[in-house]
């Protein structure tokens, strides 16, 4: 390890964009397939990492939702959410926020309870294991209607004090933000915090709409916000947080290289850019990965890292008394290299 990985690794961070079922490693896929007689179009391990070349986040998602049908019992669920805190523990995450995609599971006939109680159980076994504390994010499959959106957030009733926000996934362009105008309000009212994805794929205007019309607490991706000059100064102005995922971007070629990467001028913009991993399993790399990503890629220096990081807490939806205690800890770090 250099410097800079010990730097990295050891710097408190939050992760606030994480698909849980975009962490399903193909080890684990294979051995639920097998624990639960599921057949999948893979003969190896190999097999699964050869099919993971996308031109675009569509051919991503076709492999992502084809891999969850492992997915079945709470145990897997649980399972599922232990190996990815095993991983975001060794990479320094203090807190994450992590989204899952209920319609996925539902409507190959999985319940809602399975899969919620499985990701409690495998959060309260991280916090008690790392100390990592963690909340949920329910996320909204864009390419879904409206009225199954509606139908979900009454399905979690039983489960509200437990999830901390909605969010918004999945195939975003011809499926603006505006789409979804009435149940994000309604999940407002329930006292629900909201994100959305917007500007990985789509335009800068789904920026504005999630901003404007769905009236967002972050923004997922954001990339596509850097072509709209007013855009730009309205995020800054508000101080909106974007969960920037480096290496999600180049896999889904949002980005041709981590070399032009727009992280930088995020920053220099003043917009409150965090690092996150996205779907790891499927896109080479957990959070730590990202940074060094983005710190060898784009030759970030250790104090842009530790803003990186401070936005992280900044941004999350954490009291604020832990969010300073855990600012007060990235300051003694650093003070302490
Ligand atoms: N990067 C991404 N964009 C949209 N939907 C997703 N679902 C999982 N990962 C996603
Ligand atoms: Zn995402």
């Amino acid at each position: 390890m250099t410097d800079l990985d010990t730097f990295i690794t050891g710097l408190p961070k939050a992760e606030l964009h994480l698909h849980i079922e975009g962490s399903l490693e193909p080890e684990l896929m294979f051995a639920l397939a097998k624990r639960n007689a599921v057949t999948i179009p893979y003969a190896s391990i190999e097999d699964i990492r050869a099919a993971y070349a996308f031109g675009n986040l569509q051919d991503f998602l076709d492999i992502y939702y084809a891999g969850a049908d492992v997915l079945r019992t709470a145990r897997d669920f649980h399972d599922l959410a232990a190996a990815y805190f095993d991983r975001a523990a060794a990479d320094g995450v203090l807190h994450a926020e992590i989204m899952f995609d209920p319609q996925t599971h539902t409507a190959r006939g999985v319940a809602f309870e399975t899969v919620i109680e499985g990701l409690l159980s495998g959060m309260a076994e991280a916090e008690a294991k790392h100390g990592i504390t963690s909340s949920l994010i329910m996320s909204f499959l864009r390419h879904l209607s409206e009225d199954d959106a509606f139908a979900t957030l009454a399905e979690a009733g039983p489960w509200l004090d437990r999830i901390a926000a909605v969010g918004l996934d999945s195939s975003e362009v011809g499926h603006p933000p505006e789409k979804f105008a009435r149940v994000f309000a309604a999940a407002a009212a329930k006292g629900l915090k909201l994100v959305a994805h917007a500007g990985e794929e789509g335009p800068p205007a789904y920026v504005w709409e999630a901003l404007d019309v769905l009236h967002v607490d972050r923004i997922d991706h954001g990339n596509r916000a850097l072509e709209d000059e007013a855009l730009v100064a309205r995020l800054v102005a508000e101080g909106m947080t974007l969960t920037v995922c480096p290496l999600s971007n180049l896999k889904l070629c949002v980005v041709p290289e981590i070399a032009a990467h727009p992280i930088d001028r995020m920053l220099a913009l003043g917009l409150k850019a965090t690092i996150n991993s996205d779907d790891p399993a499927y896109f080479g790399g957990y959070v730590g990965d990202n940074y060094r990503a983005i710190a060898g890629g784009k030759g970030l220096d250790r104090a842009a890292l530790a803003t990186l990081a401070r936005n992280s807490f900044t941004g999350s939806f954490l009291p604020a008394e832990t969010i300073a205690a855990h600012l007060a800890r990235i300051d003694a770090f650093v003070a302490a290299q």
